[in-house]
């Protein structure tokens, strides 16, 4: 709130600063309704104008930089023919400095009830309460829209591994903090996950959690049903999991010592903070 009581229309600048021509106490001066109106106009003529210089700074930036590039070359990308990549002169590091962050993504990879689902919120929060900006996109989750048309049959867990990929990257260009958390049980979707990105900005960690701890857990009864042969194809019991060999982060729960959810959060946090990630 500003001395008048109304909330700056962008954090910590007053309204009156923005327009730069009068403050609020200067409202108590005589100072008729029609002169005030002359300089909202005025004040709102020379910001539009400002405006308009650094749009056609971004633009000539985005000219200089297709100077001698051939405009019409068109691309076949799977089954899309002649498209075409637009770009915008409002680029990832543009939207970064805005977040004070740098876009990544972290990839929590490991078997269910292994953990994957609470650091992650607890990751969000913790970035959350620093202002960060982050955003899960959780395999369960997902599977109820994007996904629901796929099974758990291995070319349809790829094909769920390369959408939250994709999306996931969307994100990080975005300038999020992305946190994907999916079984995602094989080396090579996640190996296409991370190929997606700058190597530095797919950090994958691994839930390294023992079956046994898992299947006591049980939190939605599906080992259980799993075991009874009520589910087929369950990851670790009659499905493979392909343990990742070079995770950026491992985070480890034996039988009987398992950190808390926040600790393991906090481990991920500092490896966000030690890179870099946490600031533009
Ligand atoms: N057959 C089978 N195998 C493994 N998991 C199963 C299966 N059927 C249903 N579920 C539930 O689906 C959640 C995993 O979805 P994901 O999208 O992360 O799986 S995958 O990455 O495509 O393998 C998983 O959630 P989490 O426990 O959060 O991992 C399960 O609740
Ligand atoms: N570090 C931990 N220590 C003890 N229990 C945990 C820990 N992390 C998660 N849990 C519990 O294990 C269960 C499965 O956690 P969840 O995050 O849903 O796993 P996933 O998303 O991998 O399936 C939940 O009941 C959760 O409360």
């Amino acid at each position: 709130m500003n001395a008048s009581g109304l909330k700056p229309a962008l954090p910590g600048i007053s309204r009156s600063k923005r327009l730069g021509f009068f403050s609020f106490s200067d409202r108590n001066k005589p100072f008729d309704s029609k002169q005030r109106g002359v300089c909202l106009i005025k004040a709102a003529m020379e910001e539009t104008q400002t405006l308009k210089q650094d749009v056609n700074g971004m633009v000539d930036k985005l000219a200089n930089r297709h100077a001698g590039k051939n405009h019409n070359q068109l691309s076949t990308i799977g089954n899309s023919t002649n498209i075409k990549w637009h770009e915008c002169p409002v680029e990832k590091i543009d939207r970064e400095k805005l977040l004070k962050q740098k876009g990544c993504v972290i990839w929590i990879t490991g078997l269910s009830g292994s953990g994957k689902s609470t650091v992650a919120c607890a990751l969000s929060h913790m970035l959350y309460q620093r202002g960060n900006l982050s955003y899960i996109l959780d395999g369960d989750n997902v599977r109820h829209g994007l996904n629901r048309d796929l099974s758990f049959k291995a070319e349809d867990r790829a094909e769920n591994i390369r959408r939250v990929g994709e999306v996931a990257k969307l994100f990080a260009d975005a300038g999020f903090i992305c946190i994907a958390c999916l079984i995602s049980p094989y080396r090579r979707d996640r190996a296409e996950c991370r190929s997606m990105l700058p190597n530095r900005d797919f950090v994958e960690v691994f839930m390294d959690v023992p079956l046994q701890v898992c299947e006591n857990r049980d939190p939605k009864g599906l080992y259980k049903l799993a075991r009874a042969g009520k589910i087929k194809g369950f990851t670790g019991i009659d499905d493979p999991y392909e343990p990742p060999l070079d995770a950026e982060i491992v985070l480890q729960c034996n039988t009987g010592d398992c950190s808390n959810p926040c600790d393991m959060a906090e481990k991920v946090l500092s490896y966000l903070e030690v890179e870099g990630y946490l600031q533009a």
